[in-house]
């Protein structure tokens, strides 16, 4: 579905990305993992055209992401950030339809979307009709996932979408995530920090340090066949409850 040949990008004397190639599987899930400041979100912000790369080329969907053809392609993409993104300002049912609403779909149609989407990610019905401030953050996040799924996109992009939950909350829209990936066959690309999570709900782990991949492939390959020292050494780095007992 995505396609990264030699891409590189530099802000001033920062060097993000060092020549990535990666291919991204249609309908799977995809997740990029490593160290703070790898090039992870600059990876997932080019997918979706936020970020141009100085060198190489971003393919989607078999053509280069183009800037004239950029809104067309975007509709094409649901794009997560942590704690939703919402306008402040708008409600929760404003932020999700605003993309539906600009592109003339009649109010009866957003209704019974919106309907269909809150009940899809569990979102209590009364909780659209709040401002962003009102609700949890865990609500925030399901309203961010109703606004990238309004249009029924192909592809998710979900920029640590977890990142900012309590663990019982986390634990739990983990499980409902994986279900929905699941059930709605998307090609879904996602950062976290969290190397459980990712092995939990992706097909293909990404990981990055210093702007390249070190190794990609399965959490069990990466786990029983680690490509570098760097890589078994990140994928212990998390500490368990039990070793602190
Ligand atoms: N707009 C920007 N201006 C300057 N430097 C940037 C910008 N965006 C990213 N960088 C730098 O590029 C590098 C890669 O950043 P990126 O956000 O992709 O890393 P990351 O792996 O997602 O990190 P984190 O896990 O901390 O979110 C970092 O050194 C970062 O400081």
């Amino acid at each position: 579905m995505f396609e990264l040949a030699g891409v590189r990008k530099r802000y001033a004397a920062t060097t993000a990305l060092d020549g990535v190639d990666l291919s991204i599987a249609r309908g799977a899930t995809t997740a990029l993992i490593g160290p703070s400041g790898a090039g992870k979100s600059t990876v997932l912000r080019m997918l979706i055209g936020l970020e141009w790369p100085d060198a190489g080329e971003v393919r989607f969907d078999g053509e280069p992401l183009q800037r004239a053809r950029l809104p067309e392609q975007r509709r094409r993409i649901g794009y997560v950030i942590q704690e939703g993104g919402l306008f402040p300002h708008m409600s929760a049912a404003d932020n999700a339809a605003l993309l539906a609403r600009t592109l003339g779909w009649p109010r009866a149609r957003i209704e019974a979307r919106l309907d269909e989407l809150a009940r899809l990610c569990r979102l209590p019905a009364d909780a659209l009709r709040r401002y962003p401030a009102e609700l949890s953050g865990g609500q925030r996040q399901r309203v961010g996932l109703v606004r990238a799924l309004m249009l029924d996109p192909p592809v998710l992009l979900l920029d640590e979408p977890l990142g900012a939950l309590d663990p019982i909350i986390r634990h739990e829209l983990q499980a409902q995530m994986r279900e929905l990936f699941a059930t709605l066959h998307k090609t879904v690309v996602m950062v976290t920090h969290d190397v459980a999570e990712a092995a939990y709900l992706a097909d293909t782990l990404v990981l990055l340090r210093r702007g390249r991949i070190v190794q990609q492939g399965s959490a069990r390959a990466l786990h029983d066949a680690p490509a570098t020292p760097f890589v078994r050494e990140f994928l212990h780095a998390q500490r368990s409850l039990e070793e602190c007992l």
